[in-house]
């Protein structure tokens, strides 16, 4: 902070703001009235109060000279006239200028100081009212400042004070004080390695009980998330506890395990560690499964059942089979109903057949249809003639501070909720989800569960099904005859560990290459779509590493050159080791709910603002996923990468006319059954495979590995069979 350049002075007029980014007028010199143009992240500030701001001047092309500021705090009014502005202003209702005047005279240049040592003084100044030394006492009181230049002063950046600031208000500075590892508990964004940070500047001991009990929770959480595995082990966490911290005392260990068990942010099962949060996941869902449905259904219309199939059959012109009736009937008879079935077997057939069924038989009930994805929801929506969400904005889920709106105070307010590509959803979420379904009658959950698990810990669908407490329709029969039918003879043959049609389909090709030869193989195919008339959006690649010559990154230059070359007409941006160029085919990483946009979603670069050229001196991209326009600047920049190549994960949920999937020895230890399936699933005319057939078999053979560890299944036994916990 040192070597950056300073101003002081007042805000004046908040020009522009988007999530807390400000464009903003600021004073710095108060009676020759002069402005200067200021921009960064900045929280709440007041008219009334000096600022001290850090950061740089900077030319813009087009509006000048303009200070970006990279941290900020308040300043204590010490001159007269700056301390009457700040005793007269919003802070201290009922006080004006000429009370203002008083207090300054009697309390001179300290007075803030003063005032907040000894609050008490307030009745001993004279010429106030009553009700103004009140509001001086309670004004004056306010903490929330103080914590701004601490934190600050600890090199917290802005956005997470604000954070900070909106949670503990006027205790923050004592809360951090006493333990700055609370926030890991409390702030939603801030992690072990902030709070550290600002414990180790405040002069905490490495071996403090309280970082070691927030390294152990942190471990717990990180192994969860990176593995997909629900809970952890304690010698796992131990062993990471040795290498990342040289904590060795295996007795203080158990201590500390059993105070943050008491204290609910980890779950001992045996030797199985939980996060807290993954534990609650995993009992509240099957707690609210045993339990559902919380209201009553009745059930007394469907005597007419069979008569309305009959009807719904002859209005989309189909006969269902003896399997799809069953789906129906099951649908109607339990509350919670589990549809799965692999790729052309009727899913979506029976989805909408249910929905016209439903909406017959409850014509004044409501339906919410949603799906984990964006793409999933859009696909979802188009065949009900109801809107389809995601799950996210279901449950108005707030990305700042990872909560829901939508929860158990604020329930669904629908009569059925059916949830599509339910493979990819885990467990938190659906427990979240559950928590706020408390006025739903019923709960259709649709996925193949030969997919592979959500990207969050958990397995959801599997453990569902495994348990053989739910109503399950299992659809076997494939229906889909036209293009894309040998992808489909595939998928369902590898579910069986065999690799029938490899080499008679026209859908489905395999050519032998080498890694090396990869990247050239991929761009003849490509240019070969492109000659027959179809588009980059119409081609994915898909490969599941990203490093190596025929890694997603390596794949994405070559395709980026081919597809989107350079040119002067196009604009291009350098984030890092990637160029942006206008154009480019992107995926998007994140959820981001308020721009309704979604992790997987793809679209295209439309234009690329270089920072010179922007009024709010940030470069920023706008991308057009079919029709809804994205805007980034700085931080959310890190939301897009290039798409020409994805990951089989990322793929999930979506499907393009032709895949293009690499199996190479290179890939071998990511290779297996769960993946290569749910790769070329996506495929909807065909697929190319390339490389080696001897990694396809091999990888279809592997069914066991880098399968989760999970306790849902567990949980919904311990319930099944009434055992008390
Ligand atoms: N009983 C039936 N009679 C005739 N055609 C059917 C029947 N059931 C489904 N189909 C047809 O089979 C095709 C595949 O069905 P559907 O799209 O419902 O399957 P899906 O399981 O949702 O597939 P995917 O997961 O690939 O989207 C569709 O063209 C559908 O019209």
């Amino acid at each position: 902070m040192q070597d950056k350049m300073c101003i002081e002075g007042y805000f004046s007029t908040i020009i522009y703001r988007n999530n807390n980014y400000t464009v903003a007028k600021f004073k710095t010199d108060e009676k020759a009235e002069k402005y200067l143009t200021v921009t960064g992240y900045i929280g709440e500030v007041y008219e009334d109060f000096p600022y001290r701001l850090y950061g740089d001047y900077t030319e813009h092309a087009r509006y000048g000279m303009q200070f970006s500021v990279e941290s900020y705090e308040q300043v204590m009014p010490n001159d007269d006239s700056s301390l009457i502005r700040y005793f007269s202003s919003a802070f201290f209702d009922g006080i004006g200028k000429k009370a203002a005047s008083k207090i300054v005279a009697q309390l001179g240049k300290d007075a803030i100081s003063i005032l907040k040592e000894d609050p008490e003084i307030v009745y001993q100044l004279v010429g106030l009212s009553e009700k103004q030394k009140e509001s001086l006492k309670s004004g004056i009181d306010n903490d929330i400042e103080d914590s701004v230049v601490f934190l600050t002063q600890h090199g917290i950046s802005t956005k997470n004070i604000l954070k900070i600031e909106a949670t503990y208000e006027d205790e923050a500075v004592s809360v951090i004080k006493e333990n700055p590892y609370q926030l890991v508990i409390d702030i939603d964004g801030i992690g072990f390695k902030t709070a550290d940070k600002l414990a180790m500047s405040l002069g905490f001991d490495e071996m403090n009980p309280n970082r070691i009990k927030a390294a152990i929770v942190s471990v717990v959480l990180n192994v969860s998330m990176q593995t997909g595995n629900t809970f952890t082990s304690k010698e796992e966490v131990f062993r990471h506890l040795v290498k990342e911290f040289s904590f060795y005392d295996e007795e203080l260990y158990e201590t500390y395990l059993s105070q943050l068990e008491m204290e609910r942010l980890v779950y001992l099962d045996g030797d199985a560690l939980y996060h807290i949060t993954q534990y609650d996941a995993e009992k509240g869902i099957a707690d609210f499964l045993y339990g559902f449905p919380y209201i009553d259904v009745n059930t007394n219309e469907l005597g007419d059942l069979d008569r309305i199939i009959d009807e719904v059959a002859s209005e989309f012109n189909i006969e269902y089979d003896k399997k799809q009736v069953e789906a129906m009937k099951t649908f109607f008879d339990q509350p919670f109903s589990i549809l799965t079935g692999g790729p052309g077997t009727g899913k979506t057939t029976i989805v909408r057949a249910i929905i016209q069924l439903y909406k017959e038989l409850y014509p004044y009930s409501t339906i919410a249809l949603c799906a984990p994805t964006g793409r999933a929801a859009k696909r979802l929506g188009e065949l009900g003639g109801i809107s389809a969400t995601t799950i996210h904005s279901l449950l108005k889920w707030d990305l700042e501070t990872n909560t829901f709106a939508v929860d158990e105070n604020t329930p669904i307010e629908a009569n059925l909720i059916i949830i599509d590509e339910f493979s990819m959803v885990d467990s938190w979420l659906f427990y979240n989800l559950l928590k706020a379904a408390h006025n739903v009658s019923r709960i259709l959950i649709i996925g193949d569960e030969n997919q592979l698990p959500s990207v969050g810990p958990g397995f959801v669908l599997k453990d569902l099904i495994e348990s053989e407490q739910y109503a399950l329709t299992r659809l076997e029969k494939i229906y889909r005859q036209s293009e894309g039918s040998d992808v489909i003879s595939l998928a369902h043959a590898m579910k069986e560990g065999r690799l029938d049609g490899l080499h008679q389909g026209n859908d489905v090709k395999m050519f032998p290459c080498q890694n090396f030869q990869v990247k050239d193989q991929i761009l003849k195919i490509v240019s070969n779509a492109f000659e027959k008339g179809y588009s980059d959006l119409d081609v994915q690649v898909l490969a599941p590493m990203y490093n190596g010559v025929a890694g997603i990154d390596a794949l994405n230059k070559a395709m980026q050159e081919l597809c989107n070359p350079p040119s002067n007409e196009k604009n291009e941006l350098k984030l890092g080791y990637r160029l942006f160029r206008e154009q480019d085919k992107i995926l998007q990483l994140k959820n981001q709910p308020d721009d309704g946009v979604y992790n997987g979603d793809i679209g295209k670069i439309v234009e690329i603002v270089d920072a010179k050229n922007d009024f709010n001196n940030m470069a920023r991209v706008v991308v057009d996923y079919d029709g809804v326009f994205v805007e980034y600047t700085g931080d959310l920049l890190q939301n897009i990468t290039h798409a020409y190549c994805i990951s089989i994960h990322k793929s999930q949920g979506s499907e393009y006319p032709i895949v293009v999937m690499p199996i190479l020895k290179d890939y071998i230890y990511m290779l297996q059954r769960r993946l290569i399936y749910t790769g070329i699933t996506r495929a909807k005319k065909s697929l190319v495979l390339l490389g080696s057939e001897e990694m396809l078999e091999k990888g279809i053979q592997r069914t066991e590995y880098h399968e989760r560890k999970t306790g849902l299944l567990k949980r919904i036994k311990e319930y099944s069979e009434g055992i008390p916990f």
